[in-house]
């Protein structure tokens, strides 16, 4: 079995242009387009990557962004008056502020402060819960990016074995919830797993975000499986990697995700998807 690759910069480009045809749907009936506010504190260069790609997939889709780059040493004060001013901004469906925040700014309090029908990541107390008690609204953009993957190639989820390797708040806690309400059985792993290796080797579907290149052994990787990697590390020598072996991993994949090109520009696309939902069912683009 050599794995065929899931194309994510394809479906992530059909994504984003059917949202694009969808706002201009809205402009067409006289309704004003998505707003997206795109926060960035400090000069993070991976950050400065990351959030360039958000703002332009909003241009492809004719999602208005507002770009706001704050200094390294923009206080928690300023930033969290920043939030008000936007959670009351009428053309603003979706708040993003971007991870990680500089120490001195306390990242749950800032996350807190977005108005849940605002949080296009997700990540709210709110949102997080309501995923949690099988009544998703707004859902983090990486997993349910995944859950798209997934249906792209036809993955059977219900029922599958489902092993998550890392619980991170924003990639393993949503992604295991995810699993969990399309029916597979989720283990998830981290850094107390007594025996990774074999957790994953269980494993149906198998979905990497730990941030370590080549933590995931290509030999453990069940023949057949799905292999879904969030990992995106750069190597001393400058190329990109996730976090699985991804040449012996393929070998004996079904399915499995490149980086780049696979789930960082889902995640991108997801954005999108979810402040145009946050604009036509939790605002309104009526003028
Ligand atoms: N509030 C918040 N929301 C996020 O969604 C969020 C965040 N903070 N902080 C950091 C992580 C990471 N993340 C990525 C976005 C795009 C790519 C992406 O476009 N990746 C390209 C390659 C990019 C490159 O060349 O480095 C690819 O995989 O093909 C990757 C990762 C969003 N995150």
């Amino acid at each position: 079995m050599s794995g065929n690759i899931i194309d994510g910069r394809a479906i992530a480009t059909q994504l984003i242009e059917r949202i694009g045809q969808q706002v201009a749907n809205l402009s067409a009936t006289g309704q004003r387009p998505p707003g997206l506010a795109v926060i960035l504190v400090g000069e993070d260069p991976a950050s400065q990557v990351y959030v360039n790609n958000k703002r332009k997939a909003c241009e492809r889709a004719g999602i208005v962004s507002k770009a706001f780059d704050l200094p390294p040493d923009t206080t928690q004060h300023s930033l969290l008056t920043l939030i008000d001013e936007l959670n009351n901004d009428a053309c603003i469906d979706g708040i993003l502020v971007q991870l990680p925040l500089p120490a001195h700014i306390n990242q749950e309090l800032v996350i807190e402060r977005i108005a849940p029908s605002k949080d296009v990541d997700g990540f709210h107390p709110y949102n997080m819960g309501r995923l949690a008690l099988r009544m998703p609204v707004l859902r983090p953009c990486t997993p349910k990016g995944i859950m798209t993957l997934l249906e792209s190639i036809n993955a059977s989820v219900r029922g599958s074995k489902a092993t998550i390797v890392g619980a991170s708040n924003i990639v393993g806690r949503p992604m295991s919830l995810e699993l969990l309400l399309a029916g597979a059985t989720v283990t998830t792993c981290h850094r107390f797993t007594k025996d990774l290796a074999t957790e994953v080797a269980a494993a149906d579907i198998v979905v990497v975000g730990a941030g370590k290149p080549g933590l995931v052994k290509g030999e453990w990787i069940k023949p057949g499986a799905i292999v879904i990697d969030v990992g995106i590390n750069r190597l001393p020598n400058g190329k990109l990697v996730g976090d699985v072996e991804f040449e012996e991993a393929q070998r004996r994949a079904s399915w499995i995700t490149p980086v780049p090109g696979g789930v960082g520009q889902m995640t991108v696309a997801t954005l999108i998807e979810n402040t145009f939902y946050a604009a036509t069912e939790l605002h309104s683009v009526q003028r």
